[in-house]
């Protein structure tokens, strides 16, 4: 069992934006919801603990080895799948995972050949071995993606938006591999897809303008809404009318017509039901909800 803990980590950009502001956060053998939507400061947060990039002040640890000042040691127990995975598009599976394989220092050979051969078949990619990665979907490209990140029996898997772009078939396909590969190491996926985290993780943090703004069990964020949430359709004229008088957290078109949600200690009567709230729900009443709204 491994234990991932940062401590009030924070950066500002040159250009004055605050990626990370006080990250604090504990983590164990699991999936990992890292919550947020563009621009919270997740990739900032990953690509720290990735050593790709530098904090101002905080400390991050796994286990006994320090993150920010032995970057060369947490670069041997760690497995990075970044946002742009950026495959060599002329070489096919195989050999694109052998040559990552030697760059991360599996210098024999045999011993390196019976990894790629367990890492594709893991992935479910063996049939397809000599195709040339160029050709593969987008699911497939993240299939490669994740065993790459899979070489070197790593300690602390990192996945930054993995899941954007690909279908719905494709989608399951990845969360069946990750929660595989989550049962043994820590593995921290970051999304602004709550589906993501509804579907894989036992624990997750939400994040907005660099601020971990929820940390917890999902379900637990869920009972702690629950007789708060009423929605109610209204019509598109009346949208900004109802945002003035009540705390909308979502707004979803359904047959072409906005159903809102709302978030209220008392029934709001008007026409809303009560529902039963969902991690969407938590998602929108911890973040800015304005930029949800028309
Ligand atoms: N290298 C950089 N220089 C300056 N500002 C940056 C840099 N990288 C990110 N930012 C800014 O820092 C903030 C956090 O960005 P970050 O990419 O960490 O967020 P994110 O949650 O991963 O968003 P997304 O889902 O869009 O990737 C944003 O306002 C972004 O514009």
């Amino acid at each position: 069992m491994s234990i991932l803990k940062i401590n009030n980590l924070s950066k500002t950009y040159p250009s004055g934006v605050k990626a990370l502001d006080n990250v604090s956060l504990e983590l164990e053998n699991g999936m990992f919801g890292l919550l947020g939507p563009n621009g919270a400061g997740k990739s900032s947060l990953m690509r720290t603990l990735a050593t790709l990039q530098e904090a101002d002040s905080g400390t991050a640890t796994l286990d006994d080895i320090d993150i920010l000042k032995q970057p060369a040691e947490i670069r041997k127990v760690l497995g990075y799948l970044p946002q742009e995975f950026g495959v060599y598009p002329r070489i096919t599976a195989e050999q694109l995972l052998n040559h990552l394989a030697v760059l991360k220092g599996i210098s024999n050979t045999s011993e390196r050949k019976e990894l790629v051969k367990y890492l594709l078949d893991k992935v479910n990619l063996y049939e397809k071995r000599n195709k040339s990665v160029k050709g593969f979907s987008g699911g497939m490209k993240q299939r490669v993606g994740i065993a790459q990140a899979l070489i070197g029996n790593p300690k602390l898997v990192i996945v930054d938006e993995p899941t954007a772009g690909l279908d719905p078939g494709e989608r399951n396909r990845f969360y069946n591999l990750l929660a595989d590969v989550g049962k043994d190491v820590i593995v921290i996926l970051s999304t602004h897809i709550v589906d993501d985290v509804r579907e894989l993780c036992t624990n997750m943090a939400i994040m907005n303008f660099g601020e971990i703004v929820y940390k917890g069990a999902p379900q637990s964020a869920i009972e702690a809404l629950d007789g708060q949430v009423f929605q109610k359709m209204v019509s598109r004229d009346a949208l900004n009318e109802y945002a003035e008088n009540y705390q909308i957290i979502s707004n979803k078109m359904v047959g072409g017509q906005p159903l809102i949600h709302v978030l209220s200690e008392t029934h709001p009567q008007n026409g809303f039901e009560q529902v039963k709230p969902n991690l969407e729900d938590v998602f929108f009443s911890k973040i800015n909800t304005a930029n949800v709204l028309v």
